[in-house]
């Protein structure tokens, strides 16, 4: 195993720490801290952490010994290894970097979703393709502080700017804004680029667009920018949550765009319509999808948001220019001709969501898979069209037997997940949760503030 160059960047105010970043299969965002020295003496094989974080539920329970059989056999440490091509000022005296996770043995572990996703965008560069991805983030903001939230069980809250739900308003109130702008200034500060902000649909809900990049570093901008939501909700006293649908309005979501490049050529792009890359691509994203659906809908509440007519899919379905699909094309355009997967809710992890979607990419390209007929109607209102699965066990059932996306994923992956998945019902369940029934009080103390 190669050495790791770790090297605090030499800047003028001193750095006291340096944070350790990474996402746990939830999606939830993870940091240790470390003094400089101890960064710096750079243990060649990585910094230990304890693998009970691929081991805890949301609820910080553990979930040793239930569906996915001892996933290493015994209760240890693994290896973080950072990424130094991610080191940035978070702030003032502290660094971050985010990094993936190995065995002391050397080998990465299928589990970390960071390196899942680089498995498969390494498997789409054997097939002489680059990815290009963009993510929109959406969320709730609430006029309440994080304790004030905590205190009334994330329940009854006030939505900021106002309770109407609006699109593009600037007029609404000031609060939302002012926040968004303090948001987009912080990631002006560290470093990460964003394209666009607005209000969304649902009363309190706003949508920040980041700039397309390289698949990896997209999901690394994500996976800050959404803890730079949340740092700046705290410091003006207000509440962010990312949960799919917190509120009775419309869900959220993170819709991935994705083209694929070949030679610096858009490969999705035709002149009279979709490319045989895009058809293809198409083709093994749809007969993939109710089992990906498992990792776009992750949680219980997910399901919650898959209403029709409101926004999100609800058909395994894809369209030219049709928001009403899963599956968005934008054709016609060499630079802006894309992929539009409208599945993820705000609740994904988009490590794990990405590394699906180039699955079901990779398989169609393979494959050469034909989809069917693009749906020109809206989708929702179409009779006997297949339905993505409306419930997190059910999902879990369709990852577990799709045979592409276990090639694709790997069966350490695959076990670990659905198992995870299963888990987690069991734990709504014995709650006396109800998923066809109104928000739970478990789902909001579960789901608010985590992923
Ligand atoms: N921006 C939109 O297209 C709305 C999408 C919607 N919020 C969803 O959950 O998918």
């Amino acid at each position: 195993m190669s050495e790791i160059t770790t090297t605090v960047r030499d800047l003028e105010t001193p750095v006291h720490t340096v944070r350790l970043e990474s996402t746990n299969h939830d999606g939830s965002f993870l940091g240790k801290n470390l003094a400089p020295k101890k960064f710096t003496a750079g243990a060649g094989s990585g910094f230990a952490m304890a693998d009970l974080l691929f081991g805890l539920d949301l609820g910080n329970a553990p979930t040793f010994g239930f569906a996915f059989p001892e996933w290493r056999g015994h209760v240890s440490d693994v290896q973080f290894r950072p990424d130094m091509s991610t080191l940035v000022q978070w702030e003032p005296g502290l660094q971050s970097v985010i990094g993936d996770y190995w065995q002391a043995d050397g080998t990465p572990i299928g589990t970390c979703p960071r390196n899942l996703a680089r498995k498969l965008v390494d498997r789409l560069g054997t097939r002489g393709f680059t990815a290009t991805v963009a993510v929109e983030i959406e969320a709730t903001l609430f006029q309440e502080s994080i304790h004030e939230a905590r205190a009334k069980g994330y329940r009854d809250l006030t939505p900021l700017g106002g309770s109407a739900g609006t699109a593009y308003h600037l007029a609404k109130s000031k609060d939302w804004v002012d926040y968004m702008s303090a948001v987009a200034r912080r990631l002006d500060e560290i470093g990460i680029e964003w394209e666009a902000w607005s209000d969304e649909d649902a009363a309190g809900q706003v949508e920040l667009n980041l700039v397309p990049g390289d698949p990896i570093s997209v999901c690394d901008n994500w996976a800050r920018a959404r803890q730079v939501m949340r740092e700046v909700a705290f410091e003006l006293g207000h509440t962010v949550t990312f949960m799919a649908k917190p509120t009775a309005g419309y869900g959220q979501a993170s819709h991935v765009n994705l083209s694929l490049q070949r030679d610096g050529v858009n490969a999705f792009y035709a002149p009279d319509g979709p490319s045989d890359t895009m058809r293809h691509a198409v083709g093994g994203l749809l007969a993939t999808m109710r089992g990906a659906a498992s990792v776009m809908l992750p949680q219980i509440t997910s399901y919650r948001r898959l209403v029709d007519l409101s926004g999100p899919p609800t058909t395994v379905t894809w369209g030219i220019a049709n928001k009403s699909t899963a599956v968005r094309a934008v054709c016609g355009h060499p630079a802006y001709s894309r992929l539009e997967y409208r599945v993820p809710g705000a609740d994904a992890n988009l490590y794990l969501a990405v590394a699906a979607i180039l699955a079901g990419v990779i398989a169609g390209l393979d494959g050469e898979i034909e989809p069917p007929e693009p749906v020109s109607d809206l989708a929702w209102c179409v009779p006997d069209l297949e339905r993505l699965p409306d419930t997190i066990t059910k999902a879990a059932a369709e990852l577990e037997t799709d045979l592409i996306l276990r090639e694709q994923l790997g069966d350490e992956f695959v076990d670990y997940w659905v198992g995870t998945r299963r888990w987690e019902w069991m734990q709504f369940h014995t709650a006396g949760g109800d998923p066809f029934a109104e928000l739970s009080e478990w789902e909001s103390a579960r789901y608010f503030e985590f992923p």
